[in-house]
């Protein structure tokens, strides 16, 4: 697709030194000048909050979408979006079998040898093998999924749906690792503070190894997932489109010392072509601030 090949040309990527070489170094050989890159100082500035984990809000898909609860539900995401940033999605409807076969998948991938994964996506990144298949069928399933929700916060936002339909989103599906580091664990940090630049996040977890923090109210939550949940979060571009009403919230992957961690996540980017706005602004007349209004949400 034109988007994606523009996409791609978007930035680059720092090179970086092979993790799981890193990881399997001996203790002696991670110094700190080593593992620089990963090491945070400021790791303790602010408690972790364990006894919150149970209070990220959850949303069930199914009752969303039934007449007779949406109201009760859509109280919850609305609730969810402007005060945690973050909430867990039960009933998403993702068959069983297409999330066994990628969680498998990505977690026999990552343990191939480098050379032998940049090969493979060196040669023919589309060719039939087994985890290509899995990450199509997965892809496939959470468009549904990031339909619904988008679908649901529109109606909860009362804009027009046609500036929320399909034809503006632009889906990146991403797989994490986090090798596990017995010397340095809790000075490290396997993604340091940030808050997406998606519209919206759908992530979930591969193995059983946690690791997510969220930030809330200067302090960080681990987030324990329900196993059959996926974790939304919203990103940048939502909380710019609803003026800062939906929260983008920084969150962090704390690393586990004896075990590597697996995630996959799905980025959702909307996209406003310049043509587009330039065309509503030409088309119309002069009035108030209406054209800046056809981009953002409220
Ligand atoms: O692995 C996770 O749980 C979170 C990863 C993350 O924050 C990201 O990929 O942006
Ligand atoms: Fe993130």
């Amino acid at each position: 697709m034109a988007s994606e090949s523009r996409l791609a040309q978007v930035g680059t990527t720092i090179p970086v030194r092979n993790v799981q070489d890193l990881a399997a170094c001996n203790a002696g050989d991670l110094t700190a000048e080593a593992l620089e890159r990963y090491i945070r100082p400021d790791i303790d500035k602010d408690a972790v909050l364990y006894e919150h984990s149970g209070e990220l809000p959850v949303v069930d898909l199914g009752r969303l979408f039934d007449p007779q609860s949406w109201e009760e539900e859509a109280a919850k995401l609305r609730y969810a979006c402007e005060e945690w940033g973050f909430f867990q999605v039960l009933s998403h409807g993702v068959p069983e079998e297409v999330m066994a076969n990628i969680k498998r998948d990505i977690q026999e991938f990552f343990q191939l040898p480098l050379d032998v994964i940049k090969e493979l996506l060196r040669t023919n990144p589309r060719r039939p093998s087994r985890i290509w298949k899995s990450l199509e069928d997965y892809s496939v399933e959470l468009k549904k999924v990031a339909h619904s929700i988008v679908t649901a916060i529109g109606r909860i936002l009362n804009v027009d749906p046609e500036l929320l339909s399909d034809k503006y989103a632009v889906q990146v599906l991403r797989m994490n690792y986090c090798p596990p580091c017995m010397s340095m664990a809790e000075k490290v940090l396997g993604f340091s503070p940030h808050s997406d630049g998606s519209f919206l996040t759908i992530l979930s977890q591969v193995n059983s190894v946690q690791g997510l923090q969220i930030r809330r109210h200067d302090a960080w939550i681990p987030v324990k997932p329900h196993p059959e949940a996926l974790l939304v979060n919203v990103g940048d571009l939502l909380e710019i489109m609803t003026n800062g009403r939906f929260k983008s919230i920084e969150h962090r992957v704390i690393i586990n010392a004896r075990k590597e961690r697996l995630s996959k996540k799905l980025s959702l980017y909307r996209t406003v072509k310049v043509e587009d706005y330039f065309a509503h602004y030409m088309s119309n007349k002069l009035d108030g601030k209406r054209a800046l209004d056809y981009v953002k949400l409220l």
